[in-house]
């Protein structure tokens, strides 16, 4: 693992890594932050999924969680959203091929050799998180944006017991119904949709996966909302399994990362009490 970059941040540090992925057959890099602890000591673990287009640094650079983690001495992982380079294939669109993998393991050409997305957030990553950094791998939590908040919950969903406690922001709740996710999951997994629904949350809380605990933020000025979120699904999901969840419009918020870091030190409150002792 090479250390690509580390500075003093709120009484810890920030610190950026590339290594070569098994996975995904390419150099991926992440950013993971380290609240100062003492030695020996090992801090819970919040993973953060980034949305289309971005890469670890958006959140890293944008996310403003640094404070609320230094103060509950939880550490901050934030994956790239897909693999990148010489020899991968990509799309002209911003919402298919390189920074768009939707956490899957594609089963479809010329994708599947390297958008592996799925194991690498799931198995090689947390390996290496669990063997490189102070991490408490009993006490994690997941979060993300968008895309990434898809990527949060079903992670979340086919994993039970691995997590404590699952959020997002603004997330896609259904890529089965929705216009981004159509197209994702056509062109990684294929034109079978039963195929499609280990990847949906909404489909795996209808097929009986939970989560342990939930806290969604959603903006209402988000332009996305209606076309491509749509939270609305989620909630009635929810309240038809039996799911408890806290499920919040927040007014005149966007799709932004203004949203996003004005709501994550809430959420890192969230998920430290969950990940306490
Ligand atoms: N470029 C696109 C919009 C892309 C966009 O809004 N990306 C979001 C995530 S959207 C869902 O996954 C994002 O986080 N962007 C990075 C940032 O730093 O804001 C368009 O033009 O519509």
């Amino acid at each position: 693992m090479e250390v690509v970059s580390t500075n003093r941040s709120h009484g810890g540090v920030q610190g950026v890594y590339r290594h070569s992925s098994a996975e995904t057959g390419t150099e991926m890099t992440f950013s993971v932050f380290v609240p100062d602890h003492a030695p020996g000591q090992k801090l819970p673990v919040l993973w953060y999924l980034s949305g289309l287009t971005c890469t670890h640094a958006n959140v890293t650079e944008k996310g403003e969680y640094r404070a609320a983690c230094a103060q509950h001495g939880v550490i901050f992982v934030a994956p790239d959203t897909s693999p990148r380079g010489e020899g991968v294939p990509d799309d002209e669109a911003y919402d298919f091929g390189q920074g768009a993998g939707f956490y899957v393991d594609a089963a479809q050409q010329p994708w599947a050799q390297h958008f592996r997305m799925r194991a690498y957030v799931e198995a090689e990553l947390p390996a290496i998180v669990a063997a490189r950094f102070p991490a408490d791998m009993e006490r994690q939590g997941i979060t993300g944006h968008s895309m990434g908040g898809h990527g949060a919950l079903t992670v979340a969903l086919r994993n039970p017991g691995r997590f404590r406690s699952v959020s997002a922001f603004s997330p896609i709740v259904s890529p089965l119904n929705c216009p981004w996710g159509e197209k994702a999951m056509t062109g990684y997994i294929g034109e079978d949709r039963s195929a499609w629904r280990e990847y949906d949350a909404c489909a795996l809380i209808e097929d009986g996966a939970r989560l342990p605990a939930l806290l969604v933020d959603q903006g209402s000025a988000d332009g996305f909302l209606e076309s491509q979120l749509k939270t609305q699904l989620l909630v009635e999901t929810c309240e038809k399994a039996g799911q408890s969840a806290t499920i919040r419009m927040q007014e005149g918020y966007d799709h932004s990362y203004y949203f996003i870091s004005t709501f994550m030190p809430e959420h890192v409150d969230w998920h430290a009490t969950h990940l306490k002792g």
